[in-house]
């Protein structure tokens, strides 16, 4: 049976995009935890944010994230999930956990040209630029220390998902 495998990273890495690719190429489930909370509350991360606060969307995140893992899924986390110390242990222990690693030059473009705004409310009240400098000074280590595998996600989807499936010693569903 084939472990979860969890993508990490900030805000526009990539994690959703590649994961539903990369979902498809191993025949694994597909489960985005924030799309899971859309689901399971029926309001959407800014209506969240909007009425409990950044911490009770943490704490519903956290549930979340239990409630996903599953062997043979591909787990695309919010960009904080890693800010909880139970999390990043949870995951290290529960599966393989990806890093998707771009500069937050290149997040910030992505992010400019497809803000989502009720996925993506704002962190910090800065600009999309400045904040995702602030935000990578503050997570990096974070990602790094809980990474089994470091993926540079400044590539096509295509090269990242290729990338990931070199560094993973995982076999197509229908293979196991
Ligand atoms: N490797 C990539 N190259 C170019 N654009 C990308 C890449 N990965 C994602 N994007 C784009 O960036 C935006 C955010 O992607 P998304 O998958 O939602 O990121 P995340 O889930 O990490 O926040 C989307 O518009 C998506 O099409
Ligand atoms: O970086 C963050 O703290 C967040 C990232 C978002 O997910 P994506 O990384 O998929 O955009 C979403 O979970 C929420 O807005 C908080
Ligand atoms: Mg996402």
């Amino acid at each position: 049976m084939s472990l979860p495998i969890f993508l990490i990273g900030a805000r526009g890495c990539g994690k959703t995009t590649v994961g539903e690719s990369l979902a498809q190429v191993l025949g694994y489930a597909f489960c985005d935890t924030d799309h899971y909370l859309q689901q399971s509350t029926g309001k959407t991360v800014a209506e969240i944010v909007a009425a409990e606060g950044w911490e009770g969307f943490r704490q519903h995140e956290t549930d979340a994230l239990i409630a996903v893992t599953a062997p043979e899924t591909i787990i695309a986390t919010g960009g904080g999930m890693v800010l909880a110390e139970a999390n990043r242990c949870f995951m290290q222990e529960r599966g393989q956990v990806i890093w998707l690693q771009a500069n937050a030059t290149v997040l910030a473009a992505r992010l400019t040209h497809y803000p989502q705004s009720s996925q993506r409310p704002t962190l910090t009240g800065r600009s999309i630029t400045e904040e995702m400098a602030e935000v990578l000074d503050e997570r990096a280590s974070l990602y790094q220390q809980t990474a089994h595998h470091i993926i540079d996600a400044m590539q096509t989807p295509e090269r990242v998902v290729m990338a990931i499936l070199n560094a993973l010693p995982v076999a197509p569903a229908s293979q196991v």
